[in-house]
């Protein structure tokens, strides 16, 4: 579990051809254990955001600081989740998840079967990626960071590429990750509903340039019900928030 606090962070793209202000005095606290959502038009600097925090972009004015300590670089308190699992197609389900460790280490074995069990995929140690499903090599990518045990999970639109069907059964998945392990998580989505069913708070971000528009709590107990009157009268206010019309239609991913 960790403190995240972004503080008057500002950055600009500049290139020969242009200059993009990507993020403007955005200022975002999370608490250790929190699950932080952040949801908003593509370009707004979601992405940006949660680079800056894994310490993949230092290149920005302000400062970010993850338990009171400067991010400078990218560190094993720290994991980030691709929209692509980015596994390595040619090594098997518990060598992608050990990576750089070696399985004949007793230690590396006993945790890499801990975390195979806790995404659910006893018994497909030694496929390959290309034998899994989506659903499967995105848990095994959660595996892989959970594997180093990160104080903080950043989730870069994790199920974005996902069926529904699946995409709700990934979710239900996180919580109990979530649950049982006790990280702070910041997630970036384009799925209002998704946001609504994991995050303690959601915060609304507009774009050109990318601020923090409105941060919403989501004060409902889990597991939540997308569709209880409650969780949609929730969509309404980020529909709200995201769009500034009241009658908008419910599109609920944007
Ligand atoms: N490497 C880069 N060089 C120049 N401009 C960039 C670069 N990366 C991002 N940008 C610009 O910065 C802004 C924010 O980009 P970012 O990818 O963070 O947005 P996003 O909210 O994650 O978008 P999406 O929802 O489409 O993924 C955009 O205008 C984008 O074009």
């Amino acid at each position: 579990m960790a403190t995240v606090k972004f503080m008057n962070v500002n950055k600009t793209f500049v290139s020969k051809e242009s200059t993009v202000q990507a993020l403007r005095e955005v200022n975002l606290e999370l608490k250790p254990d929190e699950f932080v959502a952040i949801i908003g038009p593509s370009g707004c600097g979601k992405s940006t955001l949660l680079k800056i925090a894994a310490g993949l972009d230092t290149s920005f004015q302000g400062s970010v600081l993850i338990d009171e300590q400067s991010v400078t670089k990218p560190s094993i308190e720290k994991g980030f989740i691709f929209q692509e699992h980015r596994l390595f197609p040619w090594l098997t389900v518990e060598k992608n998840i050990a990576a750089d460790l070696s399985l004949k280490d007793p230690a590396v074995r006993q945790k890499v079967n801990e975390v195979i069990e806790l995404v659910k995929l006893t018994g497909f140690e030694k496929a390959f990626p290309k034998q899994l499903s989506g659903g499967m090599s995105q848990r095994v990518a959660i595996a892989r960071a959970l594997m180093r045990q990160p104080q903080l999970l950043l989730l870069d639109e994790p199920f974005g590429a996902l069926d529904a069907f699946t995409r709700n059964h990934m979710q239900e998945a996180l919580l109990d990750i979530w649950r049982e392990n006790r990280m702070t998580m910041l997630l970036v989505t384009h799925d209002i509903d998704e946001a609504i069913f994991l995050a303690d708070r959601i915060v609304v971000m507009e774009s050109k340039p990318g601020t923090v528009k409105e941060i919403i709590s989501i004060d409902l107990p889990h597991p939540r019900a997308r569709v209880s009157t409650s969780f949609m009268e929730y969509r309404k206010r980020v529909l709200w928030a995201l769009s500034g019309y009241e009658d908008l239609e419910p599109t609920y991913s944007i």
